[in-house]
């Protein structure tokens, strides 16, 4: 089985966890394809999608799938989206794909967080994947020299302008042993939009594939 196979393989698993009449919250990345794909099977089934993303939304419209705005739900029964590494507790890296500022807001939505993605994801510790993080431009030196403070090596994701128009730090030598208190701090830091760190926003269940079928991990 290639890698594209697992997810497509967990892009359909996934339908069985969403609720009749839901409004669903679509993540972003190539994993989240296949799941827009397996859920134009089933769209009369769904009140419609909140998408992260411009790539998201044509490919949801481009099936006929309604796309609700984010601002206009005020919450969403689930949230499935993809990930760059997930460790045994359910944080993740996410933002490989430059939309982890809208995947953040509307994974906020959700009252659960279902991550679809293949086994090579899947680490012990965060920190092997360069960590993305969305900032203001401007801010750029101070924060390369923060990052270094804390032992990583940050720069700009070249030729890449997010959906808000702001630029990607990926940040190479991070071991990320508490996510959730280096979220925390770096959110913080001026000209910071959000970290590609999801600890607070963690996944509640996970499936995952791999060539003996679709894993399910339980973080609830
Ligand atoms: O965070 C993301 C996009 O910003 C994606 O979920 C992440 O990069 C995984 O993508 P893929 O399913 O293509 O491996």
């Amino acid at each position: 089985m290639t890698q594209d196979d697992l997810k497509a393989l967990v892009g359909r698993a996934v339908l069985d966890h969403i609720p009749d009449g839901a409004v669903v919250g679509v993540g972003t990345g190539s994993t989240v394809n296949q799941f827009i794909d397996a859920l134009a099977t089933r769209k009369d089934r769904i009140a419609g999608a909140v998408s992260s993303s411009e790539a998201s939304t044509a490919r949801l419209r481009s099936h006929g799938i309604r796309v609700l705005e984010t601002q206009d739900v005020a919450s969403i029964p689930v949230y499935i989206d993809g990930a760059d590494e997930i460790d045994p507790r359910g944080h993740m890296i996410k933002g490989g794909g430059a939309a982890l500022t809208r995947e953040k807001i509307v994974a906020d939505l959700a009252e659960r967080f279902i991550c679809i993605c293949d086994e090579s994801k899947r680490v012990a510790v965060l920190g092997a994947f360069p960590l993305p993080v969305e900032v203001v431009p401007l801010a750029v030196p101070r924060l390369i020299r923060r990052f270094a403070a804390l032992g990583g090596q940050a720069s700009v994701r070249p030729g890449v302008t997010t959906d808000n128009g702001q630029c990607v730090l990926d940040v190479r030598g991070l071991t990320i042993t508490d996510p959730l208190a280096l979220e925390a701090e770096i959110s913080l830091w001026p000209g910071v939009l959000t970290v590609g760190i999801f600890a607070r926003h963690r996944a509640s269940l996970c499936l995952l594939g791999t060539p003996g079928g679709v894993v399910t991990l339980d973080f609830a």
